[in-house]
């Protein structure tokens, strides 16, 4: 920071204090007490700029947390000709000018650290050109680079070596009063990618720009958090570079010895904070959800927010599915490909479509099967994992079956989603044998990065001659088919957390039911235009993602009010629209 900006907020505070007294408008004013306020502000002020300042106290290698432009350079310093909204487009084309979308991640990081404002509004301009780059599929192969694209901190990573200190750790953060939301991962299931120990942090940062973008939500009130807890890939240990701790992962006893300091540590430390877990491995994903969620505000993205994310966009399939069927909606069957967290977690979610019709809860877990590396999920096949019981059929006594084709024979699903990074899982005869079975079938690859979907957009049309309803987790691209174009879906939780996690901030909640996810959900399902609704889309545009988390975070808020979990209960005697006028008031605007 230079040293007018430090004389300019000395001199803020100075008007300040002469409006207090009375001095600028004439009313007379105590004199020491004046003198003394001065001294007292002059010191503050100090101690604030140099100490807590992160550009200073961190120096250049350290955090930017203030989304701050480049200060306005003095005359002859700057070209004669130069124009915010022209060096948009110059951004913009060196952007373009680059040779593979890591180069492009690369480039937007360093821009993001530069000017964060330039940023944001490029993000918001070019939505769908540029949240791949920043986020999925891109920040996967970033992931896996992290470490040798590594240029400087963005985040906090706490290490099992920190356990017991947890608490000072923490409190190295620049900016405490300012936290608000930190996505944490272990980096244990990167994406569909695996163990990426330390690398994980990508995600963190991915995720937490799309708050910023998608929801408005301040830069400077994000934590990114990788927790290393060592990684069981051989490479990265290998790897010279590498920038996690060299060790294998720790066993669960001591993980969750770590865990439980970790989040009461970040409550304390940061008391109005939201915890979003992200990518960690299937059990621990479920574990610590279960054991945290009732006592801190903390939700799953890809257990919680892919469920809610793929629900809206089922209930949408769902309803042009049976127009063509004529097939009650209570009667859609539907099978999972893919049984860990997110699979399973998706199917707890989609459970939620049939009870919303009406059917009773044990009918509903009725509507849905499992399939596993092992093929069908079922109560006789033997020992499986805790989180697979609940969706194991009892109805079925049969012989294993594994193979695909067969299973579908078998439950003649009207949907078929895919959560088991397997590319190329749904081939061909998977999709025309679907095409076979519906008129219209619901076919939900949703495994990332692209290169693991179960399949492309392109074959899911060509394999169903353009009846397929479908959505994906990466992007892919529209596609022409009988003289019309084509909208893929993205079935990608970016649709739901900078909403839910934004509407639980403002009403700072007190934990995230399920509730508040299902409202999540209903709301996005909801927030189609009639135009979207007549090109056949499942999900509205990306690039209205500010008003659709605006609308989603106003139906969350609602519903955690009706569960008494809103702390901010001030917003209660609000009436619809004044809510959706505060929320957007309380986006931050680049
Ligand atoms: O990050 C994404 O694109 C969606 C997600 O949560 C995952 O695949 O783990
Ligand atoms: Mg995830």
């Amino acid at each position: 920071m230079s040293h007018v900006v430090y004389w300019r907020i000395i001199s803020r505070k100075l008007v300040g204090l002469l409006c207090r007294h009375r001095i600028l408008n004439g009313t007379l004013y105590p004199r020491p007490r004046l003198a003394l306020d001065l001294l007292f502000a002059l010191i503050k002020t100090t101690i604030m700029t140099i100490v807590l300042n992160p550009y200073w106290s961190n120096g250049f290698q350290g955090l930017r947390l203030a989304p701050q432009p480049p200060a306005q350079p003095k005359h002859g310093l700057v070209p004669p000709m130069f124009g915010p909204s022209i060096h948009e487009e110059r951004t913009l084309a060196q952007l373009r000018s680059k040779q593979n979308n890591l180069e492009k991640y690369i480039f937007l990081s360093a821009l993001k650290e530069q000017d964060a404002p330039l940023f944001y509004r490029l993000c918001l301009k070019y939505m769908s050109e540029i949240t791949p780059l920043i986020y999925t599929p891109t920040v996967g192969d970033a992931c896996q680079q992290w470490s040798h694209i590594y240029r400087r901190p963005e985040g906090m990573y706490v290490s099992i070596k920190d356990k017991g200190n947890i608490r000072a750790i923490l409190e190295n953060w620049p900016k405490p009063a300012d936290a608000r939301i930190s996505v944490v991962t272990d980096g244990s299931r990167i994406l569909g990618l695996g163990d990426l120990g330390v690398n994980g942090m990508g995600i963190s940062v991915g995720k937490l720009s799309l708050y910023v973008a998608g929801a408005g939500i301040r830069p400077e009130s994000t934590i990114p958090i990788c927790l290393d807890l060592g990684t069981n890939t051989q490479t990265y240990l290998d790897d010279p570079l590498y920038l996690g701790l060299r060790q294998k992962r720790v066993s669960e006893k001591e993980m969750t010895e770590f865990m439980d300091e970790f989040m009461y540590e970040i409550s304390r430390t940061f008391p109005k904070l939201l915890v979003q877990f992200e990518d960690f491995s299937t059990d621990r994903a479920f574990l610590y959800l279960d054991r945290y969620r009732k006592q801190y505000p903390v939700f799953n993205d890809d257990i919680q927010g892919t469920g809610a994310v793929v629900l809206s966009g089922f209930m949408n399939a769902a309803k042009l599915s049976s127009e063509a069927s004529g097939l009650p909606l209570t009667s859609h069957r539907i099978l999972f490909f893919g049984a860990g967290s997110a699979g399973v977690g998706v199917g707890m979610q989609l459970m939620s479509f049939f009870t919303l019709q009406g059917l009773p809860e044990q009918d509903a877990r009725e509507r849905i099967w499992l399939v596993d590396s092992q093929g069908l999920v079922f109560d006789t096949r033997g020992p499986m994992a805790e989180h697979k019981k609940y969706f194991s059929r009892r109805d079925y006594n049969g012989p294993p079956i594994k193979d695909l084709l067969e299973i579908l024979q078998l439950v003649k699903p009207t949907a078929l989603i895919g959560l088991s990074t397997t590319s190329n899982a749904f081939y061909p005869e998977v999709i025309s044998t679907m095409a076979v079975l519906n008129p219209r079938p619901i076919i939900f690859p949703l495994s990332n990065p692209v290169r693991l979907s179960e399949c492309t957009f392109e074959d899911a049309v060509k394999h169903s001659d353009g009846n397929v309803l479908f959505a994906s987790g990466s992007p892919f691209p529209d596609t022409p088919h009988g003289g019309k174009t084509l909208y893929p879906g993205q079935g990608n939780n970016m649709y739901i957390f900078p909403g839910l996690g934004f509407a639980a901030i403002l009403a700072r909640v007190s934990s995230v039911t399920d509730s508040m996810v299902e409202a999540s959900s209903l709301g996005l399902a909801n927030s189609l235009t009639t135009e979207e609704r007549s090109l056949g889309m499942l999900y509205p545009s990306i690039s209205r993602i500010r008003e659709i988390s605006a609308f989603i975070a106003k139906e969350v808020i609602r519903t955690a009010q009706k569960e008494g979990v809103d702390r901010s209960t001030g917003l209660r005697a609000m009436n619809d629209a004044e809510l959706l006028a505060f929320i957007d008031g309380k986006m931050w605007n680049p």
